[in-house]
């Protein structure tokens, strides 16, 4: 077992890259979105590294791979820096630290947010993994936070099409992270029976 495995409280780091919000141009949402919708979604608790960074594609690397390798995050949450743009650089920095891409979350992402918006096509969002650590890049729209991690409900909460919350539990056991759970009234996620605790 790695000592990040060992480490038993999840961690999680929540990048916020925005060049505005960083600037103090208008207040980030990103993070509070994001700690808010891991609150109502996880069993246990769990502890958070902030970071709110300019759109720079050398500080967002450098970010990651503290995060990663000091903070000793299981999970890195982004958000912000997806599209075409020049400035948009989130995905590029995110591939250039990583080892291992996971094409399923930018795939099933875009699957989910096409039933929000059409611009969902523009996004170039990435999974991938840095040694035991999975890291997710979520669009910068802060309601985009809670559509892509907990998916499409209907009028009565069933869920429609699965946010992709509910493949990082067993991801993270997967790649010896840490055993993680998620409340189902929330996000319903999956292991395989043999994988369960
Ligand atoms: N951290 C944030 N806090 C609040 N609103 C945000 C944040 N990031 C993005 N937004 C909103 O979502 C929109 C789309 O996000 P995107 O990541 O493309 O930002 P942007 O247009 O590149 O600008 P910036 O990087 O300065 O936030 C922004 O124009 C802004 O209205
Ligand atoms: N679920 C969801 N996905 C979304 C959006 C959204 O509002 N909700 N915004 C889209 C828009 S407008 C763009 S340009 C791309 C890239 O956004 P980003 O540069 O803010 O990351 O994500 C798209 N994906």
């Amino acid at each position: 077992m790695t000592a990040l495995a060992q480490n038993k409280t999840l961690k999680i780091g929540l990048v916020s890259v925005s060049d505005r919000a960083s600037q103090g141009v208008y207040a980030d949402q990103g993070i509070p979105e994001l700690q808010k919708w891991l609150e109502a979604a996880l069993t246990e608790k769990f502890a958070v590294e902030t970071r709110l960074i300019p759109d720079e594609r050398a500080k967002i690397e450098q970010t990651l791979i503290e995060l990663v390798d000091e903070r000793q995050c299981h999970l890195v949450l982004t958000t912000g820096g997806t599209g075409p743009a020049k400035r948009d650089v989130t995905p590029d920095a995110t591939l250039a630290i990583a080892d291992r891409e996971m094409p399923g979350f930018g795939e099933q992402m875009r699957q989910i947010s096409l039933h929000f918006v059409p611009t969902a096509i523009l996004s170039r969002q990435v999974g991938a993994i840095r040694k035991n650590t999975l890291i997710l890049n979520l669009p910068g729209q802060p309601k985009a936070i809670k559509e892509t991690l907990e998916g499409v409900k209907d009028a009565d909460g069933n869920t429609l099409v699965k946010g992709i919350f509910a493949a990082v539990p067993y991801c993270l056991q997967l790649i010896d992270g840490i055993y993680i759970d998620t409340k189902p009234e929330v996000i319903e996620s999956f292991r395989p029976k043999s994988a369960r605790r």
